[in-house]
């Protein structure tokens, strides 16, 4: 067996990390024979809740757990770490937008990516969860130059699988039979979830969900404004923003990262934009990868139509407005 991960998981007295401690912790994401070293960061209020989760992870009894570390100080919570799930910040209430929390949460992500350019190990794979994911990837980013860009993120996941059961479930088939739903852009209400590349395994064979769905109007309405949506919905009804299902995404997110894309699947990913498919630079944008040996490559050459176009546009440009928004934030 190798060496413990040095694995980090932010907000980890909060409620997303309530369930992804523990899928990382059995081996959800690295792998059925790695070990792991889980750390846990959080705010100082927040620790005796913290110990209890301690206790809780203790209790699960994870062979692949082979040390615990739960801190209030980024200093030690940063050191030397391989991959960190930046999940800890202010989720949103009803009636507002993610980018709502952009005042309060940017200056975590600012902090944070000090810390991980002084302490953590310069091929660390880091996700940003806590919203507003992208913008915020984007500061850490910033605040790290001595780690590449491509070793950053933000997650859109929780979005493709979204649209990959609201697909699966319109056609009555397995969720697995759903393959290349793409998220473009912003993880806001800007986003654009796009089926025009997906394919369906139905009646034993394989083909586009354009065809297998048989109804534009769906598709370009309501299947776009409920993914769009999704995440305020669960808030209305759970008067708390999702948490499982974030974190199954999450681990999704880095297991792919990691293991990389089965063969023929993308996955989305808010990543630096290259200014592939005409998106502006110096945002974090979502796009489809596919992923081998750790690296992430955009699927280049998708045929992108005016509807299409109009809505990736469209949401780049609320990332640059935030983007903006957020230097000031930090600057000031
Ligand atoms: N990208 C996505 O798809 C997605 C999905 C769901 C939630 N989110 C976001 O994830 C974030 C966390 O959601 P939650 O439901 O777990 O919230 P939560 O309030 O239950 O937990 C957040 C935790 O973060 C801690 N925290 C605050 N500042 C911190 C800091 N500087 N360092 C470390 N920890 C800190 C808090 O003390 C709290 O324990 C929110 O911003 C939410 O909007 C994103
Ligand atoms: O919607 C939110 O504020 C939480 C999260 O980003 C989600 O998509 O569920």
């Amino acid at each position: 067996m190798s060496e413990p991960l040095r694995v980090l998981i932010t907000g980890a007295a909060g409620q997303i990390a309530y369930s992804l401690l523990y899928m990382v912790g059995k081996g959800d994401v690295f792998g059925p024979n790695q070990p792991l070293t889980l750390i846990m960061l959080d705010i100082p209020p927040m620790m005796a809740v913290m110990e209890g989760v301690v206790m809780e992870l203790n209790d699960c009894a994870l062979p692949l757990v082979r040390g615990i570390v739960a801190t209030a100080d980024e200093d030690v919570a940063f050191k030397d770490i391989d991959a960190a799930f930046l999940v800890g910040a202010m989720p949103r209430k009803e009636g507002m937008e993610r980018k709502d929390l952009l005042a309060a949460n940017v200056k975590i992500f600012k902090s944070q990516g000090k810390a991980l350019d002084k302490h953590a190990k310069k091929n660390v794979k880091v996700l940003v969860v806590g919203n507003p994911a992208n913008t915020n990837a984007l500061i850490c980013s910033k605040y790290a130059p001595s780690i590449p860009k491509e070793n950053f993120s933000a997650m859109t996941r929780l979005d493709q699988n979204r649209g990959q059961a609201q697909i699966a479930g319109r056609l009555k088939v397995p969720i697995d039979h759903v393959k290349n739903v793409v998220i473009w852009g912003n993880h806001s209400s800007t986003q654009f979830p796009d089926v025009t590349h997906a394919t369906v395994v139905i009646g034993g064979s394989e083909k586009k969900v354009y065809d297998a769905i048989n109804d534009e109007t769906w598709l370009k309405g309501d299947f776009i404004s409920t993914v769009q949506k999704r995440g305020a919905a669960v808030i209305a009804a759970r008067k708390l923003s999702s948490a499982m299902s974030a974190a199954k995404a999450a681990c999704d997110h880095m297991r792919d990262w990691f293991q990389g894309t089965p063969e023929g699947k993308w996955a989305s990913m808010g990543i630096y934009s290259d200014g592939s498919y005409g998106v502006a630079k110096d945002v974090m944008y979502s796009f489809p990868v596919t992923i081998q040996n750790g690296q992430w490559k955009i699927v280049q050459g998708l045929p992108v139509d005016d509807f299409a176009r109009a809505k990736m546009d469209l949401t780049a440009k609320e990332l640059c407005e935030e983007r903006d928004d957020a230097l000031k934030v930090c600057e000031a």
